[in-house]
């Protein structure tokens, strides 16, 4: 099948600790893919060929899809060359992982090549192309701690609608990091623990334990989303909502599909200029 989904995510909890000799912070932080996905027709050839559907998001060197193609024939002897085609859907520098799912597409296709390849060590050793890139190689739901790379699988969420909804404003994540080490005060990290305990229990973890310790600096890099929180927050009336990642994309949890499908349209209706509706996925990709 030469169609490759690539779903973004959402991260139910982000805890992160002070930068540390290594350069980055240390997370804790739930995940959960949810069915809006950008599609990577995936097939071998006798020639690279990439395309993009996006032209200010080329197929070259730096892209994730690109540097994870070359990541994997690095490691797998006799990968073919790749024909490959990239319909973006997800935004860019929004906080839902789309670049990471991109690359995480590109390496489940390869690891087809790669049955002598040990599977955890490749998911492991992943999170040399980015922090969500190991999670998103198995999806589903799952706590990730350290930088990413310290994986462990949760049952699947229940299923839920989701909506996803962001100002049109991309924001850099080394950006929100770095405002982060002025400012930041990492949470006790204890709502980690209660929000697994929630999604065990099949039920939608409290807004108030939906912690994300890069809000506040997000909010300090680009301060109109303060304004847009409020109004989502007015909008969203007791549903959990929470900052995905670095942001600034905000979702909303509720019930199921056509809550989600009535949630967006409420947003739209208010002015919110990109609100997604979804649903839930899990790692084999039931909604
Ligand atoms: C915030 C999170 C939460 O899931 O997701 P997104 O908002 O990107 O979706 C991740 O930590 C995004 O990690 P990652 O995907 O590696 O970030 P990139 O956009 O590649 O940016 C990398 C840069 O961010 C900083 N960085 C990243 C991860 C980390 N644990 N500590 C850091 O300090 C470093 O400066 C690094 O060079
Ligand atoms: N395939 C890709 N999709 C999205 N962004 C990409 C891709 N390849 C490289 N990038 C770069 O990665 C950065 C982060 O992208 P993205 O994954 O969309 O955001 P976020 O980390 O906020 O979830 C952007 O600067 C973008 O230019």
């Amino acid at each position: 099948m030469p169609w490759y989904q690539a779903p973004a995510k959402i991260n139910l909890g982000l805890w992160v600790g002070p930068r540390d000799q290594s350069g980055f912070h240390p997370v804790d932080t739930v995940m959960q893919t949810v069915a809006f996905a950008d599609q990577l027709y995936l097939e071998p050839s006798d020639h690279m060929l990439w395309e993009s559907s996006r032209s200010d998001l080329p197929m070259d060197p730096a892209n994730l899809v690109v540097r994870s193609y070359t990541w994997c024939a690095a490691r797998i002897a006799g990968l073919p060359p790749i024909r490959g085609r990239l319909d973006k859907v997800i935004p860019v520098g929004a906080g839902l992982g789309g670049g990471s799912s991109d690359a995480a597409a590109v390496i489940r296709w390869a690891l087809t090549y790669a049955s002598e390849l040990p599977f955890s060590e490749t998911v492991h050793d992943s999170g040399e192309l980015g922090m969500d890139v190991p999670f998103f190689v198995r999806g589903g739901t799952a706590r990730a701690e350290g930088y990413g790379d310290i994986l462990t699988t949760l049952p699947p969420m229940r299923p839920a609608g989701v909506v996803l909804a962001n100002p049109g404003i991309s924001l850099s994540t080394p950006r929100v990091y770095e405002a982060y080490d002025r400012m930041g005060k990492p949470s006790d990290g204890e709502q980690i623990g209660r929000v697994i305990e929630a999604l065990k229990t099949g039920a939608l973890p409290d807004s108030g334990d939906l912690i994300n310790d890069l809000e506040e600096p997000a909010l300090a890099v680009l301060p109109a989303l303060r304004e847009f929180r409020d109004l989502l927050q007015r909008t969203a009336e007791g549903f959990p909502i929470a900052m995905s990642g670095s942001g600034p994309t905000y979702f909303i949890l509720g019930q199921d599909e056509d809550w989600a499908e009535w949630m967006a349209r409420r947003l739209t209706a208010r002015g919110v200029p990109w609100a997604q509706p979804t649903t839930v996925l899990d790692s084999w990709g039931k909604k």
